[in-house]
Parts: structure tokens; C-alpha cells; sequence
């Protein structure tokens, strides 16, 4: 099989080749759906039980019971003292950076008064309980941590519950540490759909939230997509994907490198390159080989590109735009000169990342923005996470005097015209003779 996949956009066979590279396998999708549903139903049914059942069969915990999950909150509070100084700078700064950041996203109550008196507005509250998945099959993530805590404490939420997979038991210090500063509530060692099923529905120990935000595995994204409804969701963050538009003056080692960066994640992962100079996208191609076997998570990045990554030649940066607005991507890198005047053509991404020095990895864990991003091409219709996903909007509607009069008679009209007489009623028993 070859090492990544190379399309050019003048073959007759470009469009399809595009679209099954960016199709899930159906088939695989359809049995990750299948399982999940009977998981779902199964913490349903049996609530604590089937968690504990599920957590010592996917993640090899041998808990006695399902306290034996929880994370005291002074563990946290320890392995924030413990870390090492640079490491607990690292994670302090990159928390500083993405609150600052999360901060200008809060909305604020706001109304207005009409001329004859009449308040009109919009009430912003937090909500009461929400619950972060912070993924934790092949990777501990608590950078992942930090993007899902920090908005929902810049928001005001009341009571902020963290789930997370420890495979085999053992809790990573860093997200435990990163659950300190954060400051979250409550934290749980659980994961994949059977965490999603509890928060969701609610267990005798694990409480029911109002809202499941986070990213995660293919179990868990179709896991968040059955519970909606039942609980608000963000997005669908599943496998992450970044996408770069080259014009071939970048070093071709960078962006191998970015490349990666996202398929060391997860042999779904997806990483694509376009760029219009078939010389480049060669000598990248070279800088995969020769780089690939030095990297300790050779084997999934190996898996990623050679299923779902891509070398695509363009004729020019205009037709990548098009391309990139199609695959609408997590993320997109664009590694150019004048970036800015080519994500003036980006409609659909999660994240734009402008300029030569401006690698993904950096938006994953420090710049400031939001690294939770849609994916699987959900960034058509979804935004990142923010704190206005942690916010409600209730409509004020205050009606003086005089307004219920004008508003009276328009309300009457349009009532009778729907016949809905206790409507009309209801309007004209306020207006004055
Ligand atoms: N889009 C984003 O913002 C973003 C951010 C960070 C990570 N990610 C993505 O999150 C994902 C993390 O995945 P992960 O696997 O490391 O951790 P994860 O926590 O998402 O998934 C681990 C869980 O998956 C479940 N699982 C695994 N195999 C299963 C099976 N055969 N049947 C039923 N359940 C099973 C288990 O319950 C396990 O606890 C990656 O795809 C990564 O790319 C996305
Ligand atoms: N790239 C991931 C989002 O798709 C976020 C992440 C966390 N740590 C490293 N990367
Ligand atoms: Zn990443």
C-alpha cells in the first residue's frame, strides 16, 4: 500500500477519489453505531453496573466498584503540586492564554425601550451542569482539558463534571494537574459511549448534566450524536483532520511534520496536503519516508495517510480555496505568502492557521482559541467551542401601556386570522376603550 495517496485535480477520477477518501468507511461507521446503541441502552437499563462492566472491558480497569472511579479533586489538587516546575508553567500559560481569549466570547444580557416604553431583550444565563468528555484511549489529552473546562468556567456554569478513559488504570498526572487549574467540580475516570450513556441519562451515582461537550473517538462522537436531545451536544469533534494549502516555499520537512501532527492522533485521523507545484508535493512526499520511521507513533500516522491521507496537486491556490471549502476541514493551514488575502476565500473550517510559523500544533495547546473544532466535514454549519456554548438566551419581553395597545390590536388581527380566539382574547382584554 502506498505510504499517502496522490491525486491531481485534471484526472477524470479526482472527484471520486476525493469523496471516498473523505467518506468514513460505511461500513465501519454503521458497526460503531451499532455497538454504541446497545451500550446506550445498556447504561440505560443498568445504569452504574453496565458503566462499571464497560470501563473493565474497554479500558481494563479493574475498579471494585463504581466509587472506585471517581478522581478526588485533592488528587488533582496534588498532581498540580507535584508536576515538574517547567510542566506546571506550561499548563498554567496555555490555561492563562485560552481564558483570555475565552473571555471576549462572553455575551451579556442586553434590551432596549421602544418610545412608548416597551422593554425588549435577551437574558444570558449559564447552564446548571454540563458534562466534559476529555478524551483518553490513545492519548492523554490534557490540553483537551483545559479548551472544555475553561470556557465553562468563563461562562459561570454552576457545576462542571469531567469524564475520562484510563486505559489500564493509570490516571496521567498532567490531566489530573490541568483538572486543578481549570477547577472543575467533579472528575470521573470513564469513557468511550458508556460515559456519554451516564452523563447523559444519569446513574444512581453519576448525575445527569444538561449538555455533553468535547472531543473523542468515532465511539464517541456517534455516542453524542444518539444522546442529543436528551442532552444538548457541542458538535461532532470526532477523528481530527488538518488540511494545508502549500505554494510549495515552505519547508517540505514542516509540513510533513504538520501533517503528522494530526495522524499520530488516530488511524482515522485525516491529513491533506494541496499544493499546485507537483516538485513539492514530491519532495514531501520524500520528507514522509524518510521521517515516518523515526516516529515513536509511526504505526497509526503510517495507518492515517495511507487510508485517509492525501497529496493532491492543484492548478492554483484559487482552486485549493474551492477544494478546501469542499473538505470544509477542522483545520486548515495556510502556508503561503499574503495568507490572509487566501482565508478571505475560506468559508468552511474549524481553525485557519495563517503563515509559515503558524503550525497547528500550536493552536492545539496554547495560542488561545478553541482546539474542540468540528470535523468530518460539520464545519459547513458548526462553530468551535466557546463560552457560547455554555450560555443561554431567554427572550424579555416587558410591554408598557401604550405598547400593549398597538401590540393588542396587531396580535387580535393575526389571532382571528389563525382562529385562535383565546389568543385574540387574551390581547384584547388589555386594550383600553
Ligand atoms: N476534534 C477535536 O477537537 C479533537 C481534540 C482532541 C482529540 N480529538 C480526537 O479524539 C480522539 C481520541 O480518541 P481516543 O481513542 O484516544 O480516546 P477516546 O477517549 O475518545 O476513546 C476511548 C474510548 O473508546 C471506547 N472504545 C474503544 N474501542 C472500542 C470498541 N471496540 N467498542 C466500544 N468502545 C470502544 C472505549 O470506551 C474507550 O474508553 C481521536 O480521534 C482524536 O483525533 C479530537
Ligand atoms: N488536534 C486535536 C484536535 O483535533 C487537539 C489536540 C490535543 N492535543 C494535541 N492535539
Ligand atoms: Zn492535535
Amino acid at each position: 500500500m502506498a505510504l499517502i495517496n496522490r491525486l491531481d485535480t485534471r484526472s477524470a477520477d479526482f472527484r471520486q477519489r476525493l469523496d471516498r477518501l473523505l467518506a468514513y468507511e460505511a461500513s465501519e461507521d454503521a458497526s460503531i453505531d451499532r455497538a454504541v446503541a446497545d451500550i446506550l441502552l445498556d447504561v440505560r437499563n443498568r445504569g452504574d453496573a453496565a458503566v462499571l462492566d464497560y470501563t473493565r472491558r474497554f479500558d481494563r480497569v479493574d475498579a471494585a466498584g463504581i466509587e472506585a472511579l471517581e478522581i478526588p479533586l485533592a488528587d488533582c489538587a496534588a498532581a498540580r503540586d507535584a508536576l515538574p516546575a517547567a510542566q506546571r508553567a506550561a499548563l498554567e500559560a496555555a490555561a492563562e492564554r485560552v481564558r483570555a481569549y475565552h473571555e471576549r466570547q462572553r455575551a451579556q444580557t442586553w434590551t432596549y425601550t421602544e418610545a412608548d416604553g416597551t422593554v425588549l431583550g435577551q437574558q444570558v444565563t449559564p447552564l446548571d451542569r454540563v458534562g466534559l468528555y476529555v478524551p483518553g484511549g490513545k492519548a492523554a489529552y490534557p490540553s483537551s482539558l483545559l479548551m472544555n473546562a475553561l470556557p465553562a468556567k468563563v461562562a459561570g456554569v454552576a457545576e462542571v463534571v469531567m469524564v475520562t478513559p484510563t486505559p489500564g488504570g493509570v490516571r496521567n498526572p498532567l490531566v489530573l494537574a490541568a483538572a486543578a487549574i481549570a477547577g472543575v467540580d467533579r472528575a470521573i475516570a470513564i469513557g468511550g459511549a458508556q460515559a456519554v450513556g451516564a452523563l447523559a441519562y444519569g446513574t444512581a451515582y453519576i448525575p445527569a448534566v444538561d449538555k455533553i461537550v468535547g472531543p473523542g473517538n468515532a465511539y464517541v462522537a456517534a455516542a453524542k450524536r444518539r444522546v442529543y436531545g436528551t442532552v444538548g451536544i457541542d458538535m461532532i469533534a470526532g477523528p481530527s483532520e488538518i488540511l494545508v494549502i502549500c505554494d510549495g516555499a515552505t519547508p517540505p520537512d514542516w509540513i510533513a511534520m504538520d501533517l503528522f501532527s494530526q495522524a499520530e492522533h488516530d488511524e482515522m485521523a485525516q491529513a491533506i496536503l494541496l499544493c499546485p507545484d507537483a516538485a513539492f508535493l514530491d519532495q514531501v512526499e520524500q520528507a514522509i519516508a524518510r521521517l515516518l520511521p523515526t516516529m515513536p507513533r509511526a504505526d497509526i500516522i503510517g495507518a492515517s495517510l495511507s487510508s485517509r491521507g492525501a497529496l493532491i496537486q492543484v492548478a492554483d491556490l484559487f482552486e485549493a480555496c474551492d477544494i478546501a471549502n469542499r473538505i470544509a476541514p477542522e483545520h486548515l493551514e495556510i502556508s503561503t505568502d499574503e495568507p490572509e488575502r487566501w482565508a478571505g476565500l475560506i468559508r468552511h473550517a474549524g481553525a485557519i492557521f495563517m503563515g509559515r510559523n503558524t503550525s497547528e500544533a500550536l493552536g492545539d495547546y496554547c495560542a488561545g482559541p478553541n482546539h474542540v473544532l468540528p470535523t468530518a466535514r460539520t464545519a459547513r454549519f458548526s462553530s468551535p467551542l466557546g463560552v457560547y456554548d455554555f450560555q443561554k438566551r431567554s427572550s424579555l419581553i416587558h410591554v408598557s401601556d401604550a405598547g400593549a395597545q398597538t401590540l393588542g390590536r396587531i396580535a387580535s388581527a393575526l389571532a382571528h386570522g389563525e382562529g385562535l380566539p383565546a389568543h385574540a382574547r387574551s390581547a384584547e382584554y388589555r386594550l383600553k376603550p
